[in-house]
């Protein structure tokens, strides 16, 4: 930018009054001139600076013009590795391609190794992200006390007793390990066909022990948050152990702990990550402690062996389609606040309902109700639950039953 002009002095000349009078008119008349040759300058200067004024509005335009695209076009999410005294070395998530790169001053100084940040394709920082933007707060699902309690599971009394066993019991009577002097079980790991109730059980033991209960589902993990995995279990674990006693409850966990495929793509990589991730974490854990860990998959034949060993996923509990009884129980669950007919026999829905999951007979219940109101009735008779049953059998869901039992073996 040019420096800004001088301004010219005052111009000033001593007219004597003894003078005569043609030598003082032609004094005057250099005076005069004088301060017309300050007036050009001064005018002068004076479009100079307008001009400058008109080139500085226009960038001041462009830049805020710049500002507002940078502000919606997309950027990529990246993690602060170090920082140096006016550069930052930022690992991209996805890619893990490590940029050195600089930094103003305005954010440099606020900047910590370890941050998410949100850079443009040139990998110049445009913001640090905060917890509200964090994938953390969105990938995980957080409930101070879940409303979920043992009375609505029906059918599975024997894996209520288990979960209670392995996972309610060190929190609520850790004494009872100490005094005897064993630690209990690290992780217990539900596996059966999908609805059946596994996590309704994770819920419900946190909902005995108050508990807040947080849940993660595996496949998230890896397709919705790439190349964020590993840290999004690391924050896992950080996040229970501040809101202790916590149930942590990893869903689908098949889609971070699965046998190793022959191929080594870069996503295979991200998820073996993850899941050492997981393993370390469960590894440096405190057993006594007041974080319990309960993972469910559908997938038990995929699982890699590694994570069922001693001091990790080591109980198993196997939560199995309901039987003849079980599916009586959990029809009467899902009806208890029905306006159901004297007539609706619950032993022959039980028998006609053979291979139903507890979340196929809940919406058994629903649609039957959907027919009470379909027919203008405020009673749910046995007919509206057969009609119910003959519109989901016709829906084809029986072949998804069918195959369920082969994921799991
Ligand atoms: N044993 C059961 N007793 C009562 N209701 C059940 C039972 N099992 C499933 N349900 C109903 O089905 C819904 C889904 O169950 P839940 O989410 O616990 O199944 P899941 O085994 O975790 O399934 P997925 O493997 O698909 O995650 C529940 O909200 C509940 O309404």
């Amino acid at each position: 930018m040019s420096r800004s002009p001088s301004i010219p002095d005052r111009p000033h000349r001593d007219i004597d009054s003894d003078l005569p009078d043609d030598e003082r008119l032609e004094a005057l008349r250099g005076h005069y001139e004088d301060l017309v040759d300050v007036n050009d300058q001064l005018s002068e200067q004076l479009d100079d600076a307008e001009d400058r004024r008109e080139r500085l509005r226009e960038k001041v335009d462009r830049v805020e013009r710049e500002n507002e695209t940078l502000k919606s076009s997309s950027l990529y999410i990246a993690t602060v590795e170090d920082v140096l005294d006016d550069q930052v070395i930022v690992k991209q998530h996805g890619n893990n391609q490590e940029v050195l790169t600089d930094v103003s001053s305005r954010i440099g100084d606020r900047i910590e190794p370890g941050d998410r940040v949100a850079v443009n394709d040139s990998f110049a920082i445009q913001t640090i992200l905060n917890t509200e933007t964090d994938a953390r707060a969105q990938s995980m699902e957080i409930t101070a006390k879940p409303a979920v309690t043992y009375a609505d599971i029906g059918g599975i009394d024997e894996q209520v007793r288990e979960v209670r066993e392995a996972v309610e019991q060190p929190l609520a009577e850790p004494e009872l390990f100490d005094e005897v002097g064993i630690d209990p079980p690290s992780g217990v790991l539900l596996y059966g066909p999908p609805g059946t109730g596994k996590t309704m059980l994770a819920k419900a033991v946190a909902n005995e022990t108050d508990a807040t209960f947080i849940k993660m589902a595996g496949s998230e993990l890896v397709r919705k948050f790439i190349g964020e995995g590993s840290r999004l279990v690391r924050d896992l674990f950080e996040m229970a152990r501040e809101r202790q006693p916590a149930i942590i409850f990893i869903d689908e966990i098949d889609a971070i702990a699965s046998r190793r495929t022959e191929s080594k793509t870069s996503g295979d990589a991200e998820v073996q990550r993850t899941m050492m991730q997981l393993l370390s974490e469960m590894d440096g854990f405190e057993a006594r402690g007041e974080v319990r860990i309960i993972a469910a998959t559908n997938r038990f034949d995929m699982l890699d062996r590694a994570i069922l060993r001693p001091g990790r996923f080591d109980r198993l509990i196997e939560v199995p389609e309901p039987d003849r009884d079980g599916r009586e129980q959990i029809l009467q669950i899902h009806t208890r606040t029905m306006n159901v007919a004297d007539g609706v026999d619950f032993a022959d829905l039980a028998d006609d309902t053979d291979g139903y999951s507890g979340a196929e007979i809940e919406s058994l219940a629903t649609e039957a109700g959907m027919f009470a109101i379909r027919n203008d009735r405020n009673e749910v008779s046995h007919q509206d639950f057969t009609e119910a049953l003959e519109k989901i059998e016709k829906d084809d869901s029986s072949d998804v039953i069918s195959s369920a039992g082969y994921f799991y073996q």
